[in-house]
């Protein structure tokens, strides 16, 4: 694997203030697995708290909304999570795509909005467990990248892509390694056409949905895995860093 393997916690709706003693633990911790990029991705509330709180890892939002600032009351712009710390944006995910009706067309506005900001994007995709039963999960998935990857003209500094199966996140249910190394193959000959092998090779692509200390080690040892985007269990700094060593150990194997 070209980069570190890079462990994201996507906080989602969860954390008041009492989190950062977490956030703190977590720095702290990630300071000793240098070989691994580690990050959070807190509410939009917490986002600047955490900024200062962290030496070693980095901060991101898990949305943003597409325009400048303006008229839209509730509304948190780019620029305004860059401004609080962000360095990265959690773009595509299935619990956006389905509580707040997002569409391709909207996701790839909000790309435009982050990469303009100085934002990374971590760009999610995945199938539902009728597609996978469909045998369409493949073609799902890549009919989600396909809409979006041209936006990025610069994709080795600023595209990580999360693979999280909707069946899989919040439910304790893990695809099977076999089923996550097909995808992330299928994933990485479509980055590979899209964007030439070399630029391809630098684009992490992170799997995500229930995993957990237990099964961390055995998901990031197969060798087409980048990295994980986490939900619960990166809401305690044990479990998260649980992650992190299981990271640190597939990368010696
Ligand atoms: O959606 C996820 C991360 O973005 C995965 O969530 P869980 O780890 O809770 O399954």
């Amino acid at each position: 694997m070209a980069e570190r393997p890079y462990i994201v916690g996507n906080w989602k709706m969860n954390g008041t203030r009492a989190m950062l003693s977490e956030a703190r633990a977590i720095d702290r911790a990630a300071q000793r697995y240098m070989k691994v990029e580690v990050a959070v991705a807190p509410p939009y509330t917490l986002i600047h708290a955490v900024h200062k709180e962290a030496e070693q890892i980095g901060i991101g939002a898990q949305d943003c909304h597409s325009g400048a600032e303006g008229a839209h009351t509730g509304d948190i712009n780019a620029s305004m999570v860059a401004d609080a710390g962000a360095k990265f944006v959690i773009l595509g995910h299935s619990e956006r795509r389905q509580d707040h009706a997002e569409t391709d067309e909207l996701i790839n506005a909000k790309i435009e909005s982050a990469l303009e900001a100085g934002l990374r994007v971590i760009l999610c995709c995945g199938e539902s467990l009728e597609t996978r039963d469909a045998g369409e999960a493949e073609s799902f998935v890549l009919g989600q990248l396909r809409a979006a990857l041209p936006i990025f003209q610069d994709p080795a500094d600023r595209l990580t892509i999360a693979y999280e199966p909707i069946w899989a996140i919040g439910t304790g249910r893990t695809a099977t390694v076999e089923d996550i190394a097909a995808m992330h193959r299928a994933i990485r000959a479509l980055l590979d056409e899209t964007f030439g092998e070399d630029v391809s090779a630098k684009v992490r692509i992170l799997y995500g949905g229930s995993v957990k200390p237990d099964n961390a080690r055995e998901i990031l040892a197969v060798p087409e895995v980048g990295g994980a985007l986490v939900g619960g269990a990166s809401l305690s700094a044990e479990n998260f860093l649980g992650i992190v060593v299981g990271a640190s150990e597939a990368e010696e194997v």
